[in-house]
């Protein structure tokens, strides 16, 4: 702007105030004091009061005073009705026209207004798109009396102040409320109409870029949008291995589990673990459509009803991550025999810790596996050091703490997974107390690091001695001190404790649980994109069923008239764009850019082109929304489950 816009004269000629003289402009506070804090004429004739601290115009003096900012003859008609504000600033401000964001609606110009130095439509560029108003003095910068705030510098202070969640509906689709709620965020500002909050327009598309700063823009790719694809490769075999059946597997169906798949890699009829063989199968529970892993120990016959009530009543109190949740036990002859069932949470496509580390490579059964690295290592005693910390708090002992009854059900990722069968199994035979089970646990723990760590399986860990030996060559000393101080009877009149272990094992205890918060910090980041993504996929959904759908209610080609057609337009728009030689435009960002700012209902004008190029429609998104949302209404009202979300 021109300097001399500023000037305190200028100033006053625009508003109608007579040239005052000497002494009464002295008495006058200059405007530009008022406005920018500083009048850069205050050495150079400048005749106006620059001290803001001397002699403040009294209230009652002002209205006396034949011509003054407050003059009615200065207030536009639109505000009169407004109860009268005090105010010794620049009526120029109120004069203007009442700030209304594209395509709200053609704002009610008072038709007396006078030049402005403020110009509404240049304050327009400043505003935040979609940025909801109620009291259409604002516009979302702070605007008062002539007063400009800097939107910039008073998000630092919004920041703290921003309302605790719940508050509003971020989802809302309109921000009125956050208006009403603006005023909470000005406590300093009483005398002037409180501005709204300007939120974060939550509605358009905001991925994360805290992990791809390195990126410039122009290097961001589609899957800058999405999780990475080894991520989603792994989640969806997942999802897959969660949903397959074998039609004819011969498996029975149990009173409340139906499409039994077997998960045992091979049918060996194997009794060291319990000393009953076990098979392992993934089921869906009729009542509630998850699925579970049901261990079946073959030829069990239950002697004692109480074993399972009593067990189950202990272990179903434990929640821990690196133990499989085991939900319930019971006994079914549908197998053809006598069996005892364990129902266990599901891990799709995991792993034993034997399968992982104790087989040989697959097709070649003569070299041996690769060691565990000392690290991977460290991740297991922490992760089963937890578990056991959690069960032996419990008054409860693992006891089955073996290389294939320990599952890997993500990368490094352990969980015991037959907890509570030897409890049940060996209910009335058991002679030990819970205290001499966990010791076993402990040197159990011992066995199974020393196995991994040697590449021998438990049972021909003979020579414990040697093994430990053997340990030198390929680990620290710290982890062969942690091996066989768990392998190690107790002194007399000493016991061990898994607290002992874990004050041992702290500094690796700190390490794992750091790369395991840099883990959740990774996934946080792929959630919040995903976040939107979902966002975006319900809108689509929603156009979807909106568009192309012909008949409605009665109405003849209801999607290819009124607000439909439109729509259709706008489909096309962000699906079927073509470049100049007519081929497809198939960027991602466009649509994903184009159905947030739909969601988003912003200001923001969008030109729809008939397909025949005969009809353009020019119309903002918030126009747009309102067409989106009657139409998807309307399809509601005539739909028979009602609103999305009360069905499935
Ligand atoms: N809760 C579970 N969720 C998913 N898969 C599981 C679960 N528990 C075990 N499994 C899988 O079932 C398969 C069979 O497990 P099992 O304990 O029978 O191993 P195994 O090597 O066959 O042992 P054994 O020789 O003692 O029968 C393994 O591949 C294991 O990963």
């Amino acid at each position: 702007m021109a300097a001399t816009r500023y000037s305190s004269n200028d100033l006053r000629r625009q508003v109608g105030s007579p040239r005052s003289k000497g002494r009464e402009n002295k008495d006058t506070l200059c405007r530009n004091i008022l406005i920018y804090g500083n009048c850069r004429y205050e050495d150079q004739g400048c005749t106006f009061n620059h001290d803001q601290n001397k002699n403040p115009p009294p209230q009652g003096d002002v209205v006396k005073k034949a011509f003054n900012v407050d003059s009615p003859s200065f207030t536009p008609a639109s505000q009169q009705s407004a109860p009268a504000k005090k105010s010794t600033l620049s009526s120029q401000a109120a004069s203007a026209a009442p700030f209304t964001p594209r395509g709200v609606g053609t704002p009610s110009l008072p038709q007396t207004v006078e030049p402005s130095v403020f110009n509404p439509a240049a304050i327009r560029e400043f505003t935040p798109q979609n940025y909801d108003i109620s009291n259409t003095n604002t516009n979302g910068v702070t605007q008062d009396n002539g007063l400009y705030n800097d939107p910039f510098t008073a998000m630092g202070s919004m920041a703290s102040a921003l309302p605790a969640a719940g508050q509003f509906n971020l989802y809302a689709a309109e921000h009125n409320a956050l208006t009403a709620s603006g005023a909470q965020f000005y406590p300093q500002h009483g005398a002037f109409p409180t501005a709204p909050l300007q939120p974060p327009n939550y509605h358009l598309y905001q991925p994360f870029d805290t992990y791809r700063q390195d990126l410039q823009p122009w290097q961001r790719a589609t899957y800058d949008f999405f999780m990475p694809a080894k991520m989603r490769e792994e989640i969806q075999r997942k999802m897959f291995a969660t949903q397959q059946v074998m039609p004819n597997s011969g498996l029975p169906q149990l009173e409340r589990w139906h499409s039994l798949f077997p998960l045992d890699t091979n049918n060996r009829k194997n009794t060291s673990s319990f000393g009953y063989p076990s098979w392992v199968y993934k089921a869906q529970n009729s009542r509630t459509g998850s699925h579970y892993a049901l261990r079946r120990l073959e030829g069990y016959r239950l002697t004692n009803e109480k074993a399972i009530l009593s067990v189950m009543k202990e272990w179903k109190k434990i929640k821990n991550a690196s133990i499989v949740t085991v939900h319930e036990a019971f006994t079914t002859r549908e197998f053809g025999d006598s069996s005892l069932i364990f129902a266990y949470d599901y891990h799709p496509l995991s792993k034993t810790l034997q399968e992982q580390h104790l087989q040989p490579a697959h097709g070649n059964r003569y070299r041996a596996p690769s060691a565990v690295p000392e690290n991977v290592l460290w991740g297991y005693i922490c992760q089963i050091a937890n578990a056991l910390k959690t069960i032996h708090s419990n008054k409860l002992a693992a006891r089955c703490l073996e290389p294939s009854k320990i599952i890997l059900t993500d990368h490094n990722r352990i969980r015991l997974a037959a907890c509570a069968i030897l409890d049940v199994v060996q209910f009335e035979i058991n002679t030990k107390t819970v205290q001499e089970l966990q010791q076993e646990d402990l040197v159990k723990f011992g066995r199974l690091v020393l196995s991994l760590a040697t590449g021998a399986p438990p049972a021909h860990l003979n020579n414990i001695q040697a093994a430990l030996d053997s340990l030198g060559a390929k680990y620290s000393a710290n982890l062969r001190d942690a091996v066989a101080w768990l392998i190690a009877p107790p002194n007399p009149g000493e016991s061990k404790s898994i607290d002992n272990l874990i004050s041992g094992v702290a500094t690796h205890m700190t390490t794992f649980f750091d790369l395991s918060l840099q883990d959740n910090d990774e996934k946080q980041f792929h959630l919040a994109k995903e976040l939107e993504n979902g966002r975006v996929a319900r809108s689509v959904m929603k156009l979807m069923t909106v568009v192309e759908r012909g008949d409605l209610g009665g109405t003849q080609a209801w999607s290819e008239t009124g607000d439909r057609y439109q729509l259709k337009l706008f489909r096309d728009y962000v699906f079927h764009r073509v470049e100049a030689d007519g081929k497809p435009n198939l960027s991602i960002g466009h649509m994903l850019t184009c159905m947030s700012k739909l969601e988003a209902g912003v200001d923001e004008m969008v030109a729809l082109t008939s397909r025949d190029n005969e009809t353009v429609f020019v119309l903002t998104y918030r126009e747009l929304k309102k067409m989106f949302d009657r139409s998807f209404n309307e399809l509601v009202k005539h739909s028979k489950t009602g609103a999305p979300g009360a069905n499935n």
